[in-house]
């Protein structure tokens, strides 16, 4: 047997040797031909990857694109447009029907649109679901912030700051905020100038939240603060996708700075330049709300408001209080999450009522109707608010059209079905207010203005302008009732043109705001 082998093994190991040289030969003389064809070889995998995990993973339809880039470029581009970054989920949904997935920066995002769906996330968040924490977020508002802090941390902060924001304590906000809203309409309506009431309502929602939260009133001091809240605020509402990431964080200053697409992805430097200015804006805030806490320790100062009610505990347990990094991170929570949220949905009310002169006129009826049961100067009061039921259906369909906040985010925790469809553990599923306050199983023409569908009970989770759960809007109170003031002040005080009629959508603003601002024109009745 070995002397066989031995026999042959030499002519067979020559053969080999020639092959291996013709071989070197081949590759040599083809080198770009296989180049070529590796590389096509190589991008069908991925493209073939790629397709079957849009097409099978989950069981949701979608597309998920090549990895990271995904449909990035679309989402911006539709943020880009005066459609409205919403326009993005729409034209998927007319494609896919109304579950999809797509690709974001890098993370796969699914739109949850039901109520169910809803209902399952809300029920089982910080168990399934959470608010992903990124660096970016702490950076701006603060590692103490409601909205970065751990569950057992979240449960404690947000109870020691409800009790401000429950409707008793919101009496003296009221007076306070009917009082400088009173004044300011009548002086613009004397003007007889236009102004736009975006612009108004941003002044009116930041200087009241000021005054209730530190009893700011300083002309100087509001707008010192307010253009460094402004600018940590746009580093953080812009994208409603998910929690900004330190580069989707990047992403969105640049696209601030109408950079080209391609260079989001590459230009660095300008990015961590404007990290810096974020930094520095929140620090100059931090350095005030510093200053002023000192001030109320040394008894050098005593206001009747938020801070003080939280300095008030010092004596307490650690449970039972905040300490003042937690107090301070929390103050600027509160004017960001509050100031830009109101100041849009009482814009929308404004166009809603103009476009629908019923719904204004019984409006009016009903604000009328309680203003002569007050004496001329008196300022309303919660029992005031409290009779205002078509007001209140007013403010809620604003709300269910406007879509003041499009989607909520979460990130999921572990594997879970939602209305039937499998989920992974690190996606981001965003429960899609906007369809459902658009399904037309839930609302009859639900593109039609109509206050008075609130006459009749909502299906739970059908109606979630503020959320649901855990993280429900700590200000829904405070919101409800500054809208109300101002429907109030405008509807029973006044008749109003809209000057200009445009409806395109403020380009990269990723809570839906008119671009013109809604100006209007001020006649008193
Ligand atoms: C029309 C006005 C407003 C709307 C539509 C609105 C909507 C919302 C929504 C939907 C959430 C929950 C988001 C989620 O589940 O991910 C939320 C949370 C929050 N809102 Fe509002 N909001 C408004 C006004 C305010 C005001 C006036 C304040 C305070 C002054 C405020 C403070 C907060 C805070 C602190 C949270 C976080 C709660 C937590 O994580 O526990 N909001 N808001």
């Amino acid at each position: 047997m070995l002397v066989y082998h031995s026999t042959f093994a030499a002519p067979k190991k020559k053969k080999k040797k020639m092959m291996l040289k013709e071989l070197i030969l081949l590759v040599q003389n083809n080198y770009d031909i296989l180049l070529l064809t590796l590389l096509t070889v190589a991008v069908t995998f991925i493209a073939t990857k790629a397709w079957r995990s849009s097409t099978v993973a989950g069981n949701i339809p979608g597309r998920l694109g090549i990895p990271f880039i995904g449909e990035t470029f679309s989402f911006l581009s539709a943020t880009n447009s005066t459609k409205g970054c919403y326009d993005f989920v729409r034209l998927r949904r007319s494609w896919y029907g109304k579950w999809f997935k797509t690709r974001i920066f890098g993370k796969i995002h699914v739109f949850v649109p039901s109520s169910d769906g809803a209902k399952k996330i809300f029920t089982k968040d910080f168990v399934d679901f959470n608010k992903g924490y990124v660096k970016s977020m702490g950076d701006c508002v603060g590692k103490k912030s409601l909205l970065c802090v751990p569950h057992e941390s979240h449960k404690r902060i947000r109870r020691l700051l409800s009790d401000p924001f429950s409707m008793p304590s919101l009496a003296k906000f009221v007076r306070k905020f009917d009082e400088l809203l009173s004044q300011r309409l009548k002086k613009l309506e004397e003007s007889g100038k236009s102004f736009v009431v975006l612009d108004f309502s941003m002044k009116m929602t930041f200087d009241a939240m000021c005054n209730m939260l530190m009893s700011i009133t300083e002309e100087s001091v509001l707008r010192e603060i307010e253009k460094d809240c402004t600018a940590v605020s746009d580093a953080m509402l812009s994208f409603p996708v998910m929690i900004p990431g330190t580069r989707y964080y990047k992403g969105i200053k640049f696209v601030k700075e109408e950079v080209a697409p391609f260079k989001i992805l590459f230009n660095l430097a300008t990015a961590e330049n404007n990290e810096n200015l974020i930094k520095q804006a929140r620090q100059r805030l931090m350095e005030t709300f510093k200053r002023m806490i000192a001030r109320r320790r040394s008894g050098k100062e005593f206001h009747d408001d938020f801070l003080q009610s939280m300095l008030d505990r010092h004596s307490y347990p650690s449970s039972e209080k905040l300490d003042d990094s937690e107090i301070m991170d929390n103050l600027l929570t509160l004017i960001i999450a509050g100031q830009t949220t109101t100041a849009a949905a009482i814009m929308w009310s404004v166009k809603f009522l103009d476009d629908n002169r019923e719904a204004q006129d019984r409006l009016r009826e009903e604000q009328l109707s309680i203003s002569r049961t007050k004496k001329d100067r008196d300022l309303l009061s919660l029992e005031d608010l409290n009779s205002m039921s078509y007001g209140l259906k007013v403010v809620k369909e604003t709300l269910r059209v406007s879509n003041v906040l499009l989607w909520f985010p979460r990130v999921v925790l572990n594997d879970c079905i939602i209305d039937g469809f499998e989920v992974k553990k690190g996606w981001h599923v965003n429960i899609d207010a906007t369809c459902i306050h658009y399904d037309s199983d839930l609302y009859k023409d639900p593109l039609q203005f109509d206050p008075s569908r609130f006459d009749e009970m909502q299906k739970p989770y059908s109606f979630i302008p503020f959320g649901s759960g855990p993280r429900t809007c700590l200000g829904m109170n405070m919101a409800k009732v500054t809208m109300l003031v101002f429907l109030h002040r405008l509807a029973g005080g006044y008749k109003w043109t809209v000057d200009d009629l445009d409806p395109s959508l403020e380009k990269k603003a990723h809570i839906p705001r008119l671009r013109s601002g809604c100006p209007i024109t001020l006649k008193a009745l």
